[in-house]
């Protein structure tokens, strides 16, 4: 059924710095997210690509306000047209918009792992639980057991099922397959979908880009705490020519199944980001206006991309 697509989240010039000692008593600001866009609207599941460190965890603490007290966010954040201000996140938070963690630290290890998924829910969602739980292969006596008694990839797919339980529009999933069978995984990646066809929305952090091309409609790529492209999952299937920033066409053929040609050079630390593009350090296209000014995003053929020389 084709759905009414409403922009559930927009995300703009979005920053979120770090307050940290330098030398001794010295403070130093640790710029870990900026300049970032996204957008992401019902209907769709939008997966975020991109190395250790590009801030995809980040992003997912900053729209629930989850993160640590000395990190600063500016910018701004949309959810159903309505500023989100921290009020709204915590309502929103659990309820409206859930989190699959990307540790499995965040279950309570003193809580057995059947009242924890149900979570306050009133009624209890008990019977909606168990049958989460037997799709995604789940023993029956799961419920019962501790944490500390589920193997990492048994965590994993309790975690999915608590976010699942919820009557959440937005599931922002942070690397929620490690641990799991691929039949798990596309399980879960199924989940998602239907939930998406419902018309509401995923969010999908994750290192597998092969499910990510499979079942999102967008990539977003990050680097280095940026959006440098967003595109069609389509896209990133067509390869390279269909892509638009220099990162996301090295990303692809970084892939095993593309050549596994590595980018020369490393992601920039947050501590010392380049002035301009933060791709242009690595980027064989470059020009003098790269290094001085951070490029705007534009939008080409469908997608959005931050560089002056995409195309
Ligand atoms: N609590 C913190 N204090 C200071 N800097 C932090 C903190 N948390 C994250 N960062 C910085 O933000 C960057 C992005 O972190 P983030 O966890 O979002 O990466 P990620 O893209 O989720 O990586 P991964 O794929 O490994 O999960 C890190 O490289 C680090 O420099
Ligand atoms: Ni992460």
């Amino acid at each position: 059924m084709e759905q009414k697509k409403e922009t559930l989240l927009e995300i703009h010039d979005l920053s979120v710095s770090f307050r940290m000692y330098d030398h001794g008593l010295e403070q130093k600001d640790l710029k870990a997210i900026s300049d970032l866009h996204l957008t992401v609207h019902s209907g769709e599941i939008v997966a975020i690509a991109g190395s250790s460190g590009s801030g995809k965890s980040l992003l997912a603490s900053a729209i629930l306000d989850i993160l640590p007290d000395n990190a600063t966010v500016q910018g701004h954040m949309h959810y159903k047209g309505q500023e989100l201000t921290r009020e709204r996140q915590k309502q929103l938070r659990g309820t409206k918009i859930a989190l699959v963690p990307q540790s499995v630290a965040y279950l309570d290890p003193l809580m057995k792992i059947g009242p924890q998924a149900d979570g306050h829910y009133k009624p209890k969602p008990t019977e909606k639980r168990r049958k989460l739980f037997e799709r995604f292969q789940l023993p029956e006596h799961t419920e019962k057991l501790y944490p500390f008694q589920l193997s990492g990839g048994m965590a994993r797919r309790v975690l999915v099922s608590t976010a699942l339980i919820t009557d959440a529009e937005l599931i922002i999933a942070d690397e929620p397959t490690p641990g799991m069978s691929l039949e798990q995984a596309l399980e879960a990646l199924r989940m998602f979908r239907e939930m998406a066809d419902e018309g509401k929305a995923v969010i999908l952090i994750t290192h597998d880009m092969d499910l990510a091309f499979e079942f999102a409609d967008r990539v977003a790529v990050f680097y280095a705490g940026t959006t440098v492209e967003t595109a069609l999952a389509s896209d990133f299937k067509t390869g390279p020519e269909a892509l638009r920033h220099p990162y996301s066409k090295a990303l692809w053929k970084a892939l095993p199944q593309n050549g596994f040609e590595p980018i020369p050079g490393f992601q920039p630390y947050a501590g010392s980001l380049p002035k301009g593009c933060l791709f242009a350090p690595r980027c064989p296209y470059k020009t003098e206006q790269c290094e001085k000014q951070v490029p705007p995003v534009r939008e080409i053929r469908g997608g959005e991309v931050r560089c002056y020389h995409g195309a």
